[in-house]
C-alpha cells in the first residue's frame, strides 16, 4: 500500500507536487497520467525516497521509505533503468545488489528466471538492449519480493514485444496481490495495463477512479448512424440537447441521444436505417478532456492535442 497525505514538494517558487492525497491498493495495477511536467516523477522519487517532501507525507506500508529496515524488500522501482554499471554482467550486478541488501543470491537466479533475461545475464550490461536493460532493472526491482512495485514509464522506447512483456509482468505482480503503480505516456498501453487511474494536473490531482469510470466520466454518448434518407432523419432528431455532426450523404453522429431512441424516431419517420453503432470513446479522449487546461506548454497546435498527447 502506498498513501500520500497532503503532500507537497516545491522547487523555490516552483510547486511541482501542490499538496496531494491517495491511496494505492494491494492487487492492483495504478496507472500515474498527467501532461510533461505535472509532478509524475517527483512523486514517485519522494516515495523512495530520493526526493524530501516539502510537507506533507508519502508511505510504503505506514512508514516513509528510509524508515524501512529492509527497503528492498518493501518496495522495488524501476525509475531510471541506466543506472547499473556497463562492465558487470546482468548476474554480478543482481549479485551486488543483493549481497548489499541482504538477500540470499539464490534468489537472483529466481529473478533472472522470472524476467526471462536467461542467457542474456551472464553478458555484459553494455551490450544490452534496451529491452534487455529493462528486464534487469525489473529483475533487480524484484530481488527483495517487495509487496510494492513502483515503474517511472517503463516502457518508453521499448518495441511492441517489451511493451507486451511489461504490460504482462505488471498485470501479473498484481494478481500476486502487490500493489503496483505506473507511469506512462502510452494510453493505449495504460488503457490495457491499470485497473485503476491518478491524473495529475500542474502537481494536483484531476481524478483518482477506476479505469472504467474515468473513460466513461470522459465522454459524450455518440452513436454513428447510417440512413437511405439521412437528411429527413437528422430533422427529425433536432433538440437542443442534441449535436448532429454529418459525415458523408447518408452517414451522420448523434451526440446525446441512445441507439434505441434514434431507431425508434426512424421507424417513426419511416427512415430505413442501415447502421446504428454506439461509438466507444478511448481513454484517450476522456483523458484529453480532462488535461487539456492543465498542460503547462502548448506545442502551438490549435487543441494542445500533441502536447498532451506526448504526456
Ligand atoms: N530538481 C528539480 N529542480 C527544479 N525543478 C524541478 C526539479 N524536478 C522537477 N522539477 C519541476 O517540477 C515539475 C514537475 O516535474 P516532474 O518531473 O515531476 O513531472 P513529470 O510529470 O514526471 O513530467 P514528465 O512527464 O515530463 O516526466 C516540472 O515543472 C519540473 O520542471
Amino acid at each position: 500500500m502506498i498513501t500520500a497525505e497532503n503532500l507537497r514538494k516545491t522547487y523555490g517558487s516552483k510547486t511541482a507536487v501542490d499538496g496531494i492525497s491517495f491511496q494505492l491498493q494491494p492487487g492492483t495495477v495504478t496507472g500515474f497520467l498527467g501532461p510533461n511536467g505535472s509532478g509524475k516523477s517527483t512523486t514517485m522519487r519522494m516515495a523512495m525516497g530520493l526526493d524530501r517532501p516539502t510537507s506533507g507525507s508519502i508511505t510504503i506500508a505506514g512508514k516513509p521509505f528510509a524508515a524501512h529496515r529492509a527497503p528492498l524488500r518493501t518496495v522495488g522501482a524501476v525509475l531510471d533503468a541506466g543506472a547499473t554499471h556497463p562492465g558487470r554482467t546482468g548476474r554480478q550486478h543482481l549479485k551486488v545488489l543483493a549481497t548489499t541488501h541482504g538477500i540470499p543470491s539464490s534468489r537472483v537466479d529466481q529473478v533472472i528466471e522470472m524476467t526471462g533475461l536467461g542467457s542474456a545475464a551472464s553478458k555484459r550490461i553494455k551490450s544490452y538492449s534496451l529491452g534487455m536493460n529493462q528486464r534487469l532493472g525489473i529483475a533487480a526491482a524484484l530481488l527483495g519480493d517487495p509487496a510494492v512495485l513502483i515503474f517511472d514509464e517503463p516502457v518508453n522506447g521499448l518495441d511492441p514485444e517489451g511493451v507486451r512483456w511489461v504490460r504482462q509482468m505488471a498485470r501479473q505482480l498484481a494478481a500476486e496481490g502487490r500493489t503496483v503503480f505506473v507511469s506512462s505516456h502510452l494510453m493505449s498501453e495504460m488503457a490495457q495495463t491499470a485497473d485503476h487511474l491518478i491524473v495529475l494536473g500542474r502537481g494536483r490531482i484531476l481524478a483518482d477512479a477506476p479505469i472504467q469510470e474515468f473513460i466513461d466520466s470522459g465522454s459524450d454518448q455518440r452513436v454513428l448512424v447510417r440512413a437511405e434518407q439521412s437528411s429527413t432523419l437528422m430533422n427529425a432528431l433536432q433538440a437542443p440537447e442534441v449535436t448532429l455532426r454529418s459525415i458523408d450523404a447518408e452517414t451522420f453522429e448523434v451526440i446525446g441521444l441512445d441507439p434505441r431512441t434514434i431507431g425508434r424516431r426512424a421507424l417513426d419517420t419511416g427512415v430505413a436505417v442501415h447502421e446504428l453503432t454506439p461509438q466507444k470513446s478511448s481513454l484517450e479522449d476522456s483523458y484529453m478532456r480532462l488535461t487539456g487546461d492543465h498542460v503547462e506548454y502548448r506545442s502551438g497546435g490549435s487543441a494542445g492535442f500533441e502536447a498532451g498527447g506526448q504526456a
